[in-house]
């Protein structure tokens, strides 16, 4: 979904980060291109989010480079979010917090989340995902070329994760614009996202998600568990469902539903699933 031969909007070079005499996290080199989701993973501490404030500027590199384009607009979600949960606050007033925004604008930006119907509730009554979207419509409300999330599935059931990924994946298209994310949730985001930068104090590995998952140092951070579990969801598909919600098998056979065992699937071994 990159947008070809587009410039990046964001990139590090070599870049690290210094808190007194304390490296926070160095030689991290990457950039985001409009149209492009780039996933930044690693355990509790590795330096994400100190990579990500450097990548949008609100950190200084201490060394190497960390450019951006002129004028590019942010839309932030951070990890942390500091408000009175006990004073009454609507959502159209949390979106109209940051900066000016019409209610055409607000609304909008509230539709193309799918929280519109939650425009009167107060943010204190929002359930975890109610609440992330409002945060995602809040950050697009003024047309972000890049909007960056800080683990945008806190608080969000298994389902709701999944339903998350497939909106900031429908947003990337619908806008055009870059995502940069930080996220603990390997096997959901590895489908999510074009390029990981796996992160432990320093780059340890990049590259697609296939890549990375397949990647020694990536393997030595978070277990060979890990790297099985993402099999699941690296298998080809080997149907296709066509829109009257029947299935078309890989043998060019249509049937009206689909099961693991009708004979029109390859087994997938370890990472056996079956999913449409
Ligand atoms: N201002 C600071 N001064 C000193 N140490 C800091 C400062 N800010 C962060 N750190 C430390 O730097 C390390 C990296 O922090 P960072 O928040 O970037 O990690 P992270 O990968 O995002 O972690 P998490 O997954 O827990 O959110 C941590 O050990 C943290 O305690």
């Amino acid at each position: 979904m990159k947008i070809p031969n587009a410039s990046p909007l964001v990139s590090l070079t070599n870049a690290g980060h210094r808190a007194g005499d304390k490296w926070l996290v160095r030689g991290v080199s990457f950039n985001v291109a409009p149209g492009e989701i780039v996933t930044l993973i690693g355990p509790n501490g590795s330096g994400k989010t100190t990579t990500m404030r450097m990548a949008i500027g609100l950190l200084d590199a201490s060394e190497g480079k960390a450019d951006r384009v002129d004028d590019l607009r942010v839309g932030y979600v951070p990890q942390k979010i500091a408000i009175d949960w006990t004073m009454p606050l609507t959502v159209q007033r949390f979106m109209a917090l940051t900066g000016k925004a019409s209610k055409e604008q607000i609304n909008d930006a509230l539709h193309k989340t799918g929280a519109q119907n939650l425009c009167d509730a107060q943010i204190r009554d929002l359930s975890g995902g109610e609440f992330q979207r409002v945060q995602l419509a809040r950050a697009i409300v003024r047309k972000a070329d890049l909007l960056v999330l800080d683990e945008p599935v806190q608080g969000v059931d298994f389902a709701g994760e999944i339903a998350l990924y497939e909106l900031i994946g429908a947003l990337r298209d619908d806008l055009g614009c870059g995502v940069l994310l930080i996220s603990h949730d390997l096997h959901l985001v590895m489908g999510a996202t074009d390029k990981v930068i796996c992160l432990n104090g320093h780059m340890c590995c990049h590259g697609t998600p296939q890549m990375v998952s397949e990647s020694a140092a990536y393997r030595d951070l978070f277990g060979a568990r890990a790297a099985g579990a993402l099999a699941v969801y690296q298998h080809e598909h080997d149907h296709t469902h066509l829109p009257d919600g029947r299935v078309q098998h890989a043998d060019g056979t249509i049937t009206d539903h689909c099961h693991p065992d009708d004979g029109h699937h390859h087994d997938h071994g370890e990472g056996k699933h079956h999913a449409g």
